[in-house]
């Protein structure tokens, strides 16, 4: 049986992974479900899928997520130290899908055990790629993509050799504002920005994904995770959702992954990769389709786009700072503090902000560092908020 964890378990992806464990009983032994709030859910899935131990990012949940637990046997634990131990019980397979940069040093040290991460959260190579990649080549570990985008150039380059890539390029719905008017931005609210025109995914990632913060993250993570040049990296808008991405290749054929917008295609491929099984994702009718249709993005809407390429051309810790800074700006936007086209505007501000800060971006990357700076970022990206309130 191979021994399995999911970090995030109560999230978008975290169900869906759990949907697949669920389907093939015997395969697996479940060792720990980690979550956040939702420790209802959290119990629920650990009692049926008899994990060895559920753990609660928060503290004050404990008392909760133990009550929920009472009479099972799985342990309870609580707190974001907990989170990351729990990543080092020994397991074969490990999906990375808590939300944001939290998700790191959990990924981390399911690397350090030598583990195969199924990697969701984004965030871990975009704040931290280099060290990421050392420690899966220092233990053994091995890293597989998640995000829709990364699983099909993955799959487009099996059997391929990398030097013979010319391009990789990412499709972007667009997000829910893409056929908005431009002066409409700035105004527009949390509840219409949380509403993706195609796939059905956490609130957060859905809200990043119509400000295009969503794919300057993926672009940055593509060049972390597949080591190519940023000016091999393209963005094209594909309102359909259906092909994920496509690589270019020096002889100019284009391989492109196509499939229904369902997180099951990249959650099961990576769950059984290197083979292929069957999974229970809808297969698309090609003549039902009847069109996918392609445009490119234009960068005065989705300012988020430049700032990645930025943040790679500077690069060190900068990839740091520009996630923690979108996340402040998020929390920002939810609670009412900043506008929607303020998030962008806040971040580049950050980002000019701490590069001016001596030898701050250029620090070893080290998970101290990163988190320091993660938090120098969030603190600086509420003082331009408080700033800009007056
Ligand atoms: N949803 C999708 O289809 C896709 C998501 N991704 C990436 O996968 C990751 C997860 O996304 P998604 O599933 O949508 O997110 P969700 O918001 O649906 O789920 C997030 C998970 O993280 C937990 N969590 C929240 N805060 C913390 C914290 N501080 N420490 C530990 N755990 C925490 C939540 O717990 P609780 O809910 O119990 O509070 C939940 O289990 C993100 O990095 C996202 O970018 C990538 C591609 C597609
Ligand atoms: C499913 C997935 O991987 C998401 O990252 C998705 O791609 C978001 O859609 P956008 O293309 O709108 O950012
Ligand atoms: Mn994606």
């Amino acid at each position: 049986m191979r021994r399995v964890s999911v970090f995030g378990a109560t999230g978008s992806v975290g169900q869906n992974t759990l949907d697949l464990i669920a389907r093939e009983p015997g395969a697996f032994q479940v060792v720990a479900l980690t979550g956040g709030r939702n420790v209802a859910q959290l119990a629920r899935d650990a009692v049926r899928l008899k994990a060895e131990v559920a753990v609660t990012a928060f503290d004050d949940m404990l008392d909760p997520l133990r009550e929920a637990l009472a009479g099972s046997g799985i342990e309870a634990q609580a707190g974001a130290a907990a989170v990351a131990e729990a990543a080092e019980r020994p397991a074969d397979w490990v999906m990375s899908a808590i939300v944001g940069a939290a998700g790191l040093a959990p990924g981390l040290r399911a690397l350090e055990q030598g583990a195969t991460l199924a990697l969701a959260n984004k965030e871990t190579l975009v704040c931290a790629g280099a060290l990421v990649q050392a420690t899966a080549e220092r233990s053994g570990g091995r890293i597989l993509p998640v995000d829709s985008e990364h699983s099909a150039v993955f799959q487009a380059l099996t059997g391929e050799n990398i030097e013979a890539v010319d391009r990789i390029v990412l499709t972007a719905s667009g997000g829910a504002f893409r056929d908005w008017p431009l002066e409409a931005l700035a105004n527009a609210t949390p509840e219409q920005a949380s509403n993706h025109p195609n796939w059905d995914m956490g609130q957060r990632i859905t809200i990043d994904s119509a400000s295009m913060f969503n794919k300057a993250l993926e672009v940055i993570e593509t060049r972390e995770f597949f080591g190519v040049d940023p000016d091999r990296i393209e963005v094209v808008i594909h309102p359909e959702s259906l092909i994920h991405a496509l690589v270019g290749f020096s002889d100019g054929a284009m391989m492109a992954h196509v499939g229904a917008p369902d997180m099951r295609h990249a959650i099961g491929y990576a769950l059984n990769w290197p083979e292929r099984r069957p999974l229970p994702v809808k297969r698309l009718d090609l003549a039902a389709v009847g069109a996918m249709t392609f445009r490119a993005p234009d960068e005065v809407r989705y300012p988020a786009l430049r700032l990645a390429r930025e943040v790679m051309a500077r690069g060190g810790l900068s990839g740091a700072v520009f996630n923690a800074a979108k996340e402040a700006a998020l929390d920002g936007f939810l609670d009412g503090r900043i506008g929607f086209t303020a998030m962008a505007e806040v971040v580049e501000e950050v980002l000019g902000r701490l590069d001016r800060q001596s030898g701050l971006i250029d620090a070893a990357m080290t998970l101290d560092n990163v988190t320091q700076t993660d938090h120098l970022a969030r603190v600086c990206a509420r003082e331009v908020m408080a700033e800009r309130a007056g």
